[in-house]
C-alpha cells in the first residue's frame, strides 16, 4: 500500500495566504468536472466558500519528505519515459499528463511495456489500443500516479525499466505517401454492365491516409489478365498494388491464382475477421499485393481497414498479424 504523506491540517477559514498543495476538483454531475484551484493556489477570502462547497474544510500543508516527488512532476517524468515520436505532453491536470498526437499516424503502443510499467506501485500509466489511426490532437494515453508524492527513487525505477525495452512505449508512426497500382477485376464491370464502385471506396480510403491510387486498371475474371495488370503496376514501380474482388469460392473467382500466378509470396487467404474474412495479403519482393473481397467496398470497418494504416507506416505484414483478427475480430457477419 502507498501510503498518504504527513500533511499540517489547517482550517479553511485560517488558511488564507497559504498554498494549495494539488489541483483541486469540483464535481457537479451533468454541468461541471474540472480543476476548480490550480495547485500553488494562495488562498484568498473569497476562496473560503468555494472550498466549503467542494468539502474542503481543511486545506493541508505539504511538508516535502527528503527524497520524494510531487505527483506533478512524477506525471511530467513518466510521460516523458514512455513517449517517442509524434507526442507531445500536456500539462498536469488534477496530476494527470496526457500524450497527445501531433501528427496523423498510426498509434504504436507496446502493450508488454504497459503492463510492466503498470505493476510497479502507485503508477497509473493508461493508453489506447495500439495499430489504430489517430488524428493530430488525438489523446494516445495519459498516466498519474495514485498518492500525491511518491519517492523519486521509484520514478527512476520506471525510466529505468521503460529505457530497457527496444523501442518508444508511446509513439505515433507518421504514414509515407505511397503509389498504389489499383486492379479491378470483374466481368460484370469490365464489360460496363454495372459501374464499377469498388475506385471510390479505395481512392477516399488511401487518399484519407495520405497516399494516392495511381491508376485504377479493369480486368475480367481471367487469371492471365488479372496477372497481365498486376505485373503492369510492378513494372510501374508502385509502392502496393490492390486486387478488387474475385476472392472468393467460385470457380470465377481468379484473384487469389493470379496474384500466386505473378511469383508473390503469400502471408495468407484468409483471415478470421468479419467482415474481410476473405482478404490476401502477398508480397512480391518487397511490395505488398492485396486482394480485397466485395465486404471492403461496402462495410466502412473490415480487415483491409485493419493492415491498409500499417502498410502505409512502412510496417510488413506476417501471418500471426493476420491469423490473430479472430479475438475480437466478429465485428458484423
Ligand atoms: N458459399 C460461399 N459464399 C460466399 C463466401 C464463401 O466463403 N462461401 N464468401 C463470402 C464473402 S466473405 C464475400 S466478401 C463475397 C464476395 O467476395 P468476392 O471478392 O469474390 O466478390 P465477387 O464475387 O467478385 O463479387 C460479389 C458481388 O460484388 C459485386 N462487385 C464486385 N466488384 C465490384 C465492383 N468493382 N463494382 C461494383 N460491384 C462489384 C459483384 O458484381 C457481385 O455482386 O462472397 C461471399 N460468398
Ligand atoms: O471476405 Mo467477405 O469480405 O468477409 O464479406
Amino acid at each position: 500500500m502507498v501510503e498518504k504523506p504527513k500533511m499540517r491540517e489547517v482550517p479553511v477559514r485560517e488558511a488564507i495566504g497559504m498554498m494549495l498543495p494539488h489541483d483541486m476538483t469540483q464535481i457537479l454531475p451533468g454541468e461541471f468536472k474540472g480543476r476548480l484551484f490550480k495547485k500553488g493556489h494562495i488562498v484568498t477570502a473569497e476562496d473560503i466558500e468555494p472550498l466549503l462547497s467542494i468539502g474542503k474544510e481543511h486545506i493541508y500543508v505539504l511538508d516535502m519528505p527528503e527524497g520524494f516527488i510531487h505527483e506533478e512532476e512524477a506525471g511530467v517524468r513518466i510521460a516523458q519515459a514512455v513517449s517517442g515520436q509524434g507526442l507531445t505532453l500536456t500539462e498536469p491536470y488534477e496530476g494527470k499528463v496526457s500524450m497527445k498526437a501531433v501528427w496523423q499516424g498510426l498509434a504504436k503502443i507496446n502493450e508488454q511495456a504497459v503492463h510492466a510499467l503498470n505493476a510497479l506501485e502507485g503508477i497509473a500509466f493508461s493508453t489506447i489500443y495500439g495499430d489504430q489511426v489517430v488524428k493530430q490532437g488525438d489523446t494516445l494515453a495519459a498516466t498519474r500516479i495514485i498518492p500525491l508524492i511518491i519517492e523519486e527513487a521509484r520514478i527512476a525505477e520506471l525510466e529505468k525499466l521503460a529505457s530497457s525495452f527496444e523501442h518508444p512505449i508511446v509513439e505515433v508512426k507518421p504514414f509515407q505517401k505511397k503509389r498504389i497500382g489499383l486492379v479491378t477485376t470483374g466481368g460484370e464491370v469490365f464489360s460496363g454492365r454495372i459501374a464499377d464502385k469498388f475506385g471510390p471506396v479505395i481512392r477516399s480510403k488511401v487518399e484519407a491516409l495520405g497516399s494516392e491510387v495511381v491508376e485504377q486498371r479493369f480486368a475480367p475474371d481471367d487469371k492471365e489478365a488479372i496477372e497481365r495488370e498486376i505485373k503492369w503496376f510492378l513494372e510501374q514501380g508502385v509502392d502496393l498494388v490492390l486486387a478488387t474482388g474475385g476472392m472468393s469460392v467460385d470457380p470465377d473467382d481468379r484473384t487469389p491464382g493470379a496474384i500466386a500466378g505473378v511469383g508473390a509470396q503469400i502471408v495468407r487467404y484468409g483471415t478470421p475477421m468479419l467482415p474481410g474474412s476473405m482478404l490476401l495479403v502477398a508480397y512480391h519482393g518487397e511490395i505488398p499485393i492485396l486482394g480485397l473481397p466485395g465486404a471492403v467496398m461496402h462495410e466502412p470497418f473490415t480487415s483491409f481497414d485493419v493492415f491498409l494504416p500499417r502498410i502505409l507506416a512502412g510496417e510488413k505484414i506476417e501471418q500471426p498479424d493476420m491469423t490473430r483478427l479472430g479475438y475480437g475480430g466478429l465485428r458484423k457477419c
